[in-house]
């Protein structure tokens, strides 16, 4: 990286990012994206909230436990048992961080917490140096600062860099800042704030007007060395800045950033499709670097271009953030070896080798069904494994269902509930009503479908279908995957996949989705 200085990326998608409707993650599913994470050297990641529920404590405490090589944060609000909260579950850390935050703008200070800006840069000084009692890497951030006023800013700042923030973070909490406004507030907080120098200036932007990566770029180009952002732009309402772009529109136009990331960029794929498959959040086909269509060339005079010369229409290489091209081709007579190295040039290890096995058993059941198996094949295959690692009460025997041109399909089928076979039979308005029908004469969960999407995972009328279904019931919200060449089986599984989470006695890490 040589003379640049170095762009510290910090990662929230366990965090701002499970608090998209929808996101929420079991412990299980933290650590698998952590280590994901780790994977590709992000320096900080945000494990979650510890106080916000006994679940995300353990969650952060297991991250803690696990991460090795990047600093595990926990958020705080500014109050003293949140910030204990996070300190106890961040004590197994190798490098653990607080990041506690207070609002600082009118309307939150006035109107939300009511209290005065006298209260509240006491209050931030005291979550500080409380902070500083478990760990030296304290982070503070004053919520809402794109709407806060200049002055009152530099003066929260300078006392919480006094009281020992090593870093200071602004966000954008609502998207409302353009790139130019908010380069400028970042150019004018380093020059005005006295001891400035003495802390790591970060930005936390979001999307409400789609400007993230860009508001989060201009911060950089004005000296912000910490960005917070999330794979896939997950987060609160339409998101935070995605890591993938911010990472890669550093990496690529290095002429305009004296600074650049220490990221393994070729994990990035990877760890884009794992978080998609375990948070059910499809990756549209155009988004940046991650999408399917990202280097896809369809109009003769770009594929003309790209066979003569890839720089004609490439601004950057498929394979340097995690696009493989099978060299191998699986399929129905591959082995074991083959297919472990694919897994693991794809980034994907094992805990243990009972789970290789099982997927490799699933690997050998879709090549019968399936030609060739395609990287998002092996992707789906492998959540669809981890998945049945879970808590599964309720497993899928055999389903049948009858749908002709004028008739009312109807599903039968034989579920294994707690061990005991059990038969099902419904009609609906289609071959998926009809199962989902069939399903819940059986388990009677009561849920309520509040989304039900496929996609095709791969190209051809073989291709695998992965169905993501979002059950919701007394307010908790789950998400169910499943992958198969048969869409109805597929949607089965996915159907049966949030039913069991549903039942799962362990407290899943976000408080929205607390056993009820
Ligand atoms: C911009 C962001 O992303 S902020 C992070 C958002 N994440 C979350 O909210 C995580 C999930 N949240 C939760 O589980 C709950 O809101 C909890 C456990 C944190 C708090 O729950 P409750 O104690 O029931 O409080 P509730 O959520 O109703 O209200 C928040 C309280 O915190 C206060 N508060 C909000 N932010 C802060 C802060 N940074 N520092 C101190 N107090 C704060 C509010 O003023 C309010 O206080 P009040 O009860 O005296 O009116
Ligand atoms: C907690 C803070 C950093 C936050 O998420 C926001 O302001 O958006
Ligand atoms: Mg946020």
């Amino acid at each position: 990286m040589s003379d640049k200085s170095h762009l510290i990326i910090f990662d929230t998608t366990l965090r701002d990012g499970e608090q998209s409707p929808g996101a929420s993650m079991t412990r299980d599913e933290k650590v698998r994206i952590a280590r994901a994470l780790e994977r590709l050297k992000v320096d900080v990641i945000e494990a979650g909230f510890p106080a916000a529920s006994p679940g995300d404590a353990e969650a952060v405490k297991a991250v803690a436990d696990n991460v090795r090589d990047s600093i595990v944060c926990g958020l705080a609000r500014a109050l003293d048992q949140d910030i204990d909260c996070a300190g106890q579950a961040l004590s197994g850390a190798a490098a653990p961080r607080i990041h506690t935050f207070i609002a600082t703008s009118p309307i939150h200070m006035e109107k939300k917490l009511r209290m005065t800006p006298d209260q509240v840069v006491e209050q931030a000084v005291r979550a500080v140096k409380r902070a500083r009692r478990y760990t030296d890497d304290v982070e503070f951030s004053p919520e809402d600062a794109g709407r806060s006023e200049l002055d009152f800013l530099c003066r929260v700042l300078e006392a919480v860099i006094a009281a020992g923030a090593r870093t200071v973070n602004i966000p954008d909490t609502v998207g409302y800042n353009i790139p130019d406004q908010f380069g400028a507030l970042i150019a004018a907080l380093r020059e005005r704030v006295p001891n400035a120098d003495q802390a790591v200036f970060s930005v936390h932007c979001h999307n409400d007007l789609g400007l993230a990566v860009a508001n989060s770029l201009a911060a950089v180009r004005q000296g912000a060395r910490q960005v917070e952002c999330t794979i896939n732009g997950l987060g609160e309402r339409a998101g935070n800045s995605a890591l993938e772009e911010i990472v890669m529109a550093v990496r690529t136009r290095q002429d305009l950033f004296d600074c650049d990331t220490r990221l393994d960029t070729t994990q990035i794929v990877p760890c884009s499709r794992l978080v998609s498959s375990i948070t059910g959040f499809a990756i549209q086909p155009n988004k940046a670097v991650v999408g399917a269509n990202a280097f896809a060339h369809e109009s003769g005079i770009h594929q003309d271009g790209v066979l003569k010369h890839r720089e004609t229409y490439e601004i950057m290489r498929a394979e340097d953030v995690g696009w493989t091209q099978n060299r191998m081709v699986l399929g129905k007579h591959s082995g074991r070896n083959a297919f472990r190295a694919r897994l693991q040039e794809l980034g994907i290890r094992f805990a243990a080798e009972d789970e290789l096995n099982a997927a490799f058993a699933r690997f050998k059941d879709l090549a019968d069904k399936k030609h060739e198996i395609f990287d998002e094949d092996l992707q789906a295959l492998v959540t669809d494994t981890n998945l049945d690692a879970t808590y599964e009460r309720i497993k899928l025997v055999s389903l049948r269902v009858c749908s002709e041109t004028g008739e009312t399909p109807i599903a039968d089928l034989v579920l294994a509930v707690d061990g005991v076979e059990r038969t099902g039979r419904a009609s609906g308005s289609g071959p998926v009503d009809a199962t989902f029908r069939a399903i819940e004469s059986v388990v009677a969960t009561g849920t309520l479908l509040k989304l039900y999407s496929v996609n095709a995972i791969t190209s051809g009328t073989d291709a695998q279908g992965e169905v993501t279904v979002r059950l919701e019931r007394g307010g908790r919200i789950v998400n169910g995957q499943g992958a198969d060449t048969d869409i109805v089986i597929a949607s089965a599984k996915a159907y049966i996949h949030a039913c069991n989470r549903i039942l799962e006695p362990q407290q899943r890490a976000h408080p929205q989705s607390a056993d009820v």
